[in-house]
């Protein structure tokens, strides 16, 4: 019975909608009297109108999509039984709120002349509204929707209405500063795309595909470039697709039949066809021969309603004659010559005169990138929309700041970006956009660190000391007894910049915060030292330290450097205990290990990829350090990162009140120190590691020597200059590492020199002098063989593949051979020169390639031994994805507009704004669109309320 009612209902609506379209209905025409509305073409404007929609077909395309769902609502609201459930259950009262009124009287009948169906559909179109829903397929936000009232009384102020997911849409609800900051103006960017107006629903399904679901999303789609529009030179070649400038020398509306129209307009101008040669004599030399031509522009409309005279007439009349237009599209020849009819085009018109002159010489043309096969032309015309809807007071940046950074408005940026007058325009625009990538990330990340600091004047210290990064340190003489005792016994005394890095990281760690730190240097600047200070320090207030490396070589290594840094030590009370953990520790080993970091017994332990294994727990780990961060994933960091610390039974020690251990600290996240060599320019760490402080290291320890770098071309004379130095450098007692590509030859890459494949040949060559092998199959004892072998001088040459790239250090290595070093990137050759040359000893390195063409490359490392300098020219040559890899790259924030490699300037300034706004206001409540922006963009951001 119900399904019965519900169909006729639907076939209703849609009857009522068939009748609306249809010309001189009669049934129409005696429902129109009951009315009292006599016109068709009134009753067409009406009803859509009414029902808040900007014109019939609007109507129709939503109503053939809502049909069932809406009918089906309104049905089981007619079914339900208010005074039966008024009975049953007391406690629920319906309101008699007076109907909703969307228009004044002026504006129309009362909703009470509307049929049923609309005024159902209406009412839930209101609904959705006040529940923030976007709209359905069709709908055109209706404007007047703004003022309407809720049902409780309240108005629907459209400023005051919230987007979905926001707090709160009723003016009452909204929290003050919330109620500020979501004027309009702050509100129109994220904006559902279906308030985009003009648009049909079949284009916003399309956009809404493309990802453009806010206006903000759309209007972030920027030009990929520009281009300068000037009429083209030379032949004009069917399926070319051109720009052009001209005047509109007709545009007329022509209706071929009943349901079929035309629009067309032609748009003359003036093209150069082709510049003469001087030997041309009948005109002067090298003059231009400008020809007219004359583009067709035509625009086909189907159906009864579009192909009338009058609506062909409407459109047409868009375009006037003498108009000046550029427009562009596909060229194609027609019969008469000079003609031709312009497919997919897009025309516009110069608005302003003296724009008009200016621009006719060269206006920046927008060029977009395409995305999930969006016509060109639909993208612009959705932008040219929505920057229409934009008003001057969307910036949520305060102006002083602006002024001081010398920034365009938001407004004019999105203006100037799309529809730039000229290229200082569109360059000053994208300046400013790129400002906002940057000072959101700065903003956010000291808005949290700010959070975490109790009282108003600890966060205006930590502003302070964020300006004034000298400040954030802890003097030598306040560290700890055990790090002051192993800085002692160091046979060399810290560089400038390892023990302002001490100093830092120790500050850090004394802050009731996790310490998320990225400690950063060239390759032998003396990064581990200063982690190990920093470990001693946390293991001397009774805590534990975890340090992560991503090779079991450079565990084995840190373990023995460490064990022999303390085996110094005087008195044997203080020395803590440490460990080694890595995948080559016998079963039985690591049991008793886990089992000694579970207790707290063991307080430092070294170690690869073991140490986030689910079964190491920690008593109370404090500090984890993770060396050569960038060989680890990002899961496998977060892993490490988050094994909390269960059990503050280990602050026994009297120096824990030293450490301002509360209780809030007892299940504090561990500090985290990631440590990295690759040299990754400043503005590029602050970027990937936005939510991390940056320490650099930026001297090398004293006394050492350039390395004298060689480029060479891997031929038999290249061979034989090298197997000469090499002999040289063997006599004066040096030690060679030899670097390989690969281990074992390959029948696909018989260029490629393989370690293992040469060792019997190196061993005759070079008789007397012990040679040794190290690649990454080799087993683990295997390898610290090899390398101890190495290291303590009873091989003198070490065959190796690239597992000694990172960390491994053997002071006395003085020679590096590179075999096919073109296979490596420019900051992975810099790390492996960086084996060598990390004692007293002159060293040197050769880059041997396969081929000349290559050589150019690798000369650039000769004249530089500067990381971050060859860092850069990397990120300048290869952009950060190659630069990083593929485990860091991915994880680059992603900047809509800006490109690190140029844009650092931007960044830093940025990173200045975000200081001075929170200087302002700590907690942003100052500037709550500003608060609102944030959140939006770093949805994770913790603020506040
Ligand atoms: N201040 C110093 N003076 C003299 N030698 C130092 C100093 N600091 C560290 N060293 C020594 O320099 C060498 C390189 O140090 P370390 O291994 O810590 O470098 P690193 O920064 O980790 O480099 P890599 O990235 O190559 O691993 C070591 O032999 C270390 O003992």
């Amino acid at each position: 019975m119900m399904c019965s009612r519900m169909r006729f209902r639907n076939a209703l609506g849609s009857r009522l909608f068939r009748w609306c379209s249809r010309d001189k209905h009669t049934s129409v025409r005696k429902l129109l009297e009951v009315d009292g509305i006599s016109e068709r073409s009134k009753l067409l404007n009406k009803v859509p109108v009414l029902m808040g929609y900007s014109n019939t077909q609007y109507l129709m395309e939503q109503e053939r999509v809502r049909k069932e769902s809406a009918t089906e609502l309104i049905s089981v609201l007619k079914e339900i039984d208010f005074a039966e459930i008024s009975a049953k259950f007391p406690c629920i009262k319906f309101g008699d709120s007076s109907p909703i009124e969307l228009y004044d009287d002026s504006a129309g009948p009362s909703p009470a002349n509307v049929n049923d169906l609309s005024i159902s559909e209406e009412s839930s179109l209101i609904t959705r509204h006040i529940s923030g829903e976007p709209a359905v397929d069709g709908e055109v936000c209706p404007e007047s929707l703004a003022d309407a009232t809720t049902a409780d009384g309240n108005v629907l102020d459209k400023s005051k209405r919230c987007l979905p997911g926001e707090p709160a849409v009723v003016t009452e609800a909204c929290p003050e500063s919330l109620a500020d900051a979501t004027s309009p103006d702050n509100n129109i960017l994220d904006k559902d795309i279906r308030s985009l107006p003009g648009t049909t629903s079949k284009q916003y399904r399309k956009l809404e595909d493309g990802g453009f679901h806010t206006i903000r999303k759309l209007l972030q789609h920027f030009p990929r470039t520009y281009a300068d529009l000037q009429n083209p030179q030379g032949l004009i070649e069917d399926g070319q697709y051109i720009m052009f400038f001209g005047t509109v020398i007709s545009s007329k509306g022509v209706r071929i039949r009943s349901t079929l129209g035309f629009v067309e307009v032609v748009v003359g101008c003036s093209i150069v066809e082709a510049k003469l040669s001087s030997s041309d004599v009948s005109c002067n030399s090298g003059a231009e021969q400008k020809q007219r031509i004359h583009l067709h522009l035509k625009k086909f409309f189907s159906g009864q309603r579009f192909s009338s005279q009058y609506f062909l007439n409407c459109i047409s009349s868009k375009h006037k004659e003498g108009d000046i237009v550029y427009v562009s599209g596909k060229v194609k020849k027609v019969l008469s010559s000079g003609h031709y009819d312009l497919k997919e085009y897009t025309i516009d018109k110069l608005e302003e005169e003296e724009q008009q002159s200016a621009l006719l010489d060269r206006k920046p043309y927008p060029i977009y990138p395409s995305k999930a096969g969006l016509e060109a032309r639909l993208l612009g015309q959705s932008i040219s929309r929505a920057l229409k809807m934009l008003t001057p007071d969307i910036d949520p940046i305060p102006p002083e700041v602006l002024t001081e950074f010398n920034l365009a408005n938001l407004f004019d940026a999105y203006m100037g970006i799309h529809k730039p007058k000229n290229r200082d325009e569109a360059d000053f625009a994208r300046r400013r956009l790129i400002f906002d990538d940057f000072f959101y990330l700065q903003l956010g990340r000291l808005f949290q660190m700010l959070e975490a600091v109790g009282t108003r004047v600890e966060k205006e210290e930590l502003l302070y000391k964020c300006e004034n990064h000298e400040l954030n340190a802890v003097g030598v003489d306040q560290w700890s007894p055990l790090a002051n005792k192993l800085l002692k016994s160091l046979p060399y005394s810290l560089t400038a910049s390892q023990l302002n890095a001490v100093k830092e990281i120790i500050w850090d760690l004394r802050r009731p915060v996790p310490m998320n730190r990225l400690l950063q240097g060239d390759v032998g600047c003396g990064k581990t030292i200063v982690a190990f200070l920093a470990c001693m320090e946390v293991v001397n207030s009774g805590f534990q330290a975890a340090f992560m490396v991503p090779t079991e070589i450079l565990a084995v290594q840190h373990y023995e450097h460490l064990t022999s840094l303390l085996e110094k030590l005087d008195g044997d009370e203080c020395k803590p205990n440490i460990a080694l953990l890595t995948g080559s520790t016998s079963t039985r080993e690591s049991r008793i290990i886990r089992n000694g970091l579970k207790t707290g017994e063991i307080s430092m332990v070294i170690g690869t990829h073991t140490l986030i294994a689910d079964k190491t727990d920690f008593s109370a780990l404090r500090i984890s350090v993770i060396d050569e961060q960038q060989r680890f994933g990002v899961i496998q960091r977060g892993r490490f990162n988050n094994k909390l610390y269960t059990s503050s039974s280990k602050l026994s020690d009297e120096n824990t009140s030293e450490d301002a251990a509360s209780d809030s600290e007892t299940f504090m996240a561990p500090h985290v120190l990631a440590m990295s060599a690759t040299p990754i320019p400043r503005t590029l760490a602050l970027a990937l590691y936005g939510d991390m402080s940056l320490t650099q290291i930026t001297d090398l320890p004293p006394g050492r020597q350039p390395i004298e770098t060689l480029a060479l071309e891997g031929n038999d004379a290249g061979f034989e200059t090298v197997f000469q130095m090499m002999r040289d450098e063997l006599m004066d007692g040096g030690k060679v590492y030899l670097v390989y590509p690969i281990i074992e030859e390959s029948e696909h890459l018989p260029q490629l020199h393989a370690a293992k494949a040469d060792f019997d040949s190196i061993k005759q060559k070079f008789e007397g002098y012990p040679c040794g092998l190290l690649h990454g199959r080799m087993k683990g004892p295997e390898k610290d063989e090899a390398l101890g072998s190495f290291r303590s001088g009873e091989t003198r040459i070490l065959l190796a593949t690239q597992v000694i790239e990172i960390g491994v250090d053997v002071p006395d290595a003085s020679m590096m051979i590179v075999m096919n070093a073109e296979r490596f990137g420019m900051s992975q050759l810099h790390q492996l020169r960086g084996r060598v040359g990390r004692g007293g000893k002159k060293s040197r390195c050769v880059f041997l390639s396969s081929t000349s063409s290559t050589l150019p490359r690798l000369k650039v490392l000769e004249n530089s031994s500067d990381g971050f300098h060859l860092a850069n020219a990397d990120l300048v040559m290869r952009g950060p994805g190659d630069l990083l890899g593929k485990k860091q790259s991915g994880h680059l924030p992603e900047f809509p507009i800006a490109r690190l490699e140029i844009d650092g300037s931007i960044l830093q300034e940025a990173h200045l704004a975000a200081l001075k706004v929170l200087g302002t206001s700590n907690d942003l409540s100052m500037f709550p669109r500003l608060k609102v922006e944030l959140s939006m963009r770093q949805p994770l951001c913790l603020l506040g309320d």
